[in-house]
């Protein structure tokens, strides 16, 4: 899909889809040192990590399972409250796992602080965290974040999996949409 395809929904793409590409294939490298002789589960959240996820894993040379979480936080309008119900577990336990956190974006770095611990609590033998983007926010939370794709600015963006109302996740790259969207 092309910008022009959106009649006037874009404001402007922040991250080609060259980029992305390059980026994931970077970081499936360090991945592919880092866990080299050693076991490895990625855990795509749902729905946002879809498109992270599937490249990502094709990028990776390194033999590895793959599982999914969906989680849904709670709060006023568009901010995360921190308090995350599960609406979709893991199917793989992961005691003594090494597991790769697979994410689209962390914002305000609540959803992910939740999920760590939870993940934790189950006695994997390592948590670590992608994530495409990373926001502002997230360095004000105690969160270890090990491969960041891109560092953005504290607006909202959609594409390559990440909405609004549901949509634009099936953008190839990641941008910001026109004010009138909002107010639509
Ligand atoms: O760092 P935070 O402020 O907690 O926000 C990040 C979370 O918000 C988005 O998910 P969302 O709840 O929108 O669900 P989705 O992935 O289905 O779009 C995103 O995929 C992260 O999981
Ligand atoms: O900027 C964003 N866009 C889409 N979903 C999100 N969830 C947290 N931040 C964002």
């Amino acid at each position: 899909m092309d910008a022009k395809d959106m009649g006037d929904d874009l404001e402007r793409i922040l991250i080609t889809e060259d980029q992305i590409k390059s980026r994931n294939r970077e970081i499936a490298a360090e991945i592919d040192v880092d866990y080299a002789g050693k076991d490895l589960l990625l855990v795509g959240v749902l729905n946002g990590a879809i498109m992270v996820m599937a490249d990502l894993s094709r990028e990776l040379h390194h033999p590895c399972a793959m599982d999914w979480m969906a989680v849904s936080s709670y709060g006023a309008g568009t901010t995360s409250s921190g308090v995350v119900r599960i609406l979709k577990d893991l199917e793989i336990d992961i005691k003594d796992r090494n597991v790769l956190l697979v994410e689209d974006v962390i914002d305000s770095g609540l959803t992910l602080s939740w999920l760590v611990g939870n993940l934790n609590s189950r006695g994997p033998a390592s948590v670590e965290i992608y994530t495409m983007v990373r926001k502002p926010l997230a360095f004000e939370v105690d969160l270890k974040i090990k491969y960041v794709g891109f560092d953005l600015p504290n607006e909202f963006i959609v594409g390559y999996g990440l909405d609004y109302a549901e949509k634009y996740r099936n953008l190839p790259f990641i941008g910001t949409l026109a004010p009138h969207v909002y107010g639509s």
